[in-house]
């Protein structure tokens, strides 16, 4: 792959922070080092000592005296050695990427941390989207990463999907535009990125099916674009076995994939990862060592800690119960909508993630709805057009998250909805 054709100019120019360089070489040192290097603030002086972090199963996450110190301290900005070597034998155990055993110019799989995978996704736009760029993406689509992407002067180029995501030959039909000069604008470039949410999408609950994302990727191919796969509700797919993903056939080295630890694990320890080609990971690295220098180093070990205790088997039965739990949380909003919002509204049944997205009927745009009518009453949903590429674009739809609230509180709340409504039409 040739790389350098998407890297941005900015991103181009970025180069090895010298102080940051000296972190990593006095953290690869042996103990014996005396440093006068780094201006590290002496670990003795901070006033926490140790911790014993209780977990849900019964067992104890213990931070000593030695590891506190270090949990205290800067550290590399990749992200800590024993959290990428736990998270990098992840990656390679859950999708098997093809990109594993390439050289590094081939687009070897490289993983860095980022703090939340909204600083990974910021990063990667900084990264490869310049002013004028066509973003190809299936909109509506999570409003924290149009709010990235909108001040880079860009244009998001919506791509037709339905239930089962981003339709392959729309995506063609999109493409072959700017081949017949017919393009929005043609005088913009070709686009080199697509941006999906592969599982449970957010808004509206989508998930794409494999053969999708195997005709996706051979287009990806065809057209030479890079796939950003961003999936943080890869964990909160309801069925198994779970849907193959991008990284998981990525030949070319083309695919960049974030995680999150947000949904399962914990959304305020600010724990995601991206997972790509090294040229690309290195330069979001450079990135860092600018910007956070780091990912919290305590949130880092805290994490570790539990991982390595737990083990690959054991996270991913945390990660099962936690999905169990999603499941049950999305059958009480099916059967309270059913319930309540038959003959008022239309919705798709997820199959991933934490999201209903309803059409309301009889209204072109719920945010009066929403945001005055339903708020009044004391329950409160997304307003559609949120998630539009033009926020000013009206919207009959409403996106319901069923993570928080309980089953009781969804069935009041759909039924306070059903009420509003019903006096709106
Ligand atoms: C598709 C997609 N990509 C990336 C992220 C960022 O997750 P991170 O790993 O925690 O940084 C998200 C998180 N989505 C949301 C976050 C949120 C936070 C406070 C309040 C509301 C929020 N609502 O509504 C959200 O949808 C997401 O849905």
């Amino acid at each position: 792959m040739n790389y350098s054709r998407f890297i941005t100019a900015v991103s181009a120019a970025r180069k090895v922070s010298k102080i940051r360089e000296l972190t990593e070489l006095t953290l690869r040192s042996p103990k014996s080092l005396i440093s006068m290097a780094g201006g590290s603030p002496n670990p003795n002086t901070f006033p926490f000592k140790t911790a014993s972090i209780k977990i849900g199963d019964g067992t104890t996450i213990t931070i000593g005296e030695d590891l506190m110190k270090r949990a205290l301290q800067y550290s590399a900005s990749r992200g800590i050695p024993e959290l990428l070597s736990w998270l990098n034998d992840l990656q390679k155990s859950l999708h098997n990427p093809p990109t594993a055993s390439y050289s590094p110019e081939k687009g070897k799989m490289s993983l860095c941390v980022t703090t939340g995978s909204q600083e990974g996704l910021s990063k990667v736009f900084d990264m490869l989207v310049n002013p004028g760029d066509s973003i190809l993406l299936d909109a509506p689509t999570y409003s924290g990463n149009m709010a990235a992407l909108l001040p880079l002067g860009c244009n998001l180029i919506n791509i037709p999907s339905d239930r089962d995501g981003i339709i392959p030959q729309a995506l063609k039909e999109v493409l072959s535009r700017w081949r017949t000069g017919t393009a929005a604008n043609p005088n913009s470039t070709f686009p080199k990125l697509l941006y999906t949410i592969p599982n449970g999408s957010n808004p509206t609950g989508t998930s794409l099916t494999m053969e999708r994302k195997r005709e996706i990727y051979q287009i990806a191919r065809d057209y030479d674009l890079l796939i950003i796969e961003d999936d943080p509700y890869y964990f909160l797919q309801f069925q198994k076995p779970w849907t193959p993903s991008f990284l998981s056939m990525d030949v070319d080295g083309r695919v960049i994939r974030t995680d999150s630890m947000s949904k399962v694990l914990s959304s305020g320890l600010r724990i995601g990862f991206l997972t790509g080609p090294e040229p690309l990971i290195d330069r979001i690295v450079l990135h860092i060592q600018t910007s956070t220098m780091h990912t919290s180093t305590f949130s880092q070990v805290m994490l570790s800690q539990l991982l390595h205790q737990w083990g690959e088997g054991g996270f991913l039965k945390h990660v099962d119960s936690v999905a169990e739990f999603y499941r049950k949380q999305r059958n009480a909003m099916l059967a309270s909508a059913e319930k309540w919002l038959t003959g008022l509204a239309d919705w798709h049944c997820p199959n991933a993630g934490m999201f209903l997205w309803i059409k309301i009927h009889g209204i072109s745009d719920t945010h009066q709805l929403i945001m005055e009518k339903a708020f009044k009453k004391e329950v409160l949903f997304v307003p559609g057009k949120a998630f539009n590429i033009e926020s000013s674009e009206p919207s009959p739809y409403i996106r319901a998250s069923f993570s928080v609230p309980s089953p009781e509180q969804i069935d009041q709340g759909l039924r306070l909805l059903a009420m509003v409504i019903k006096e709106s039409i």
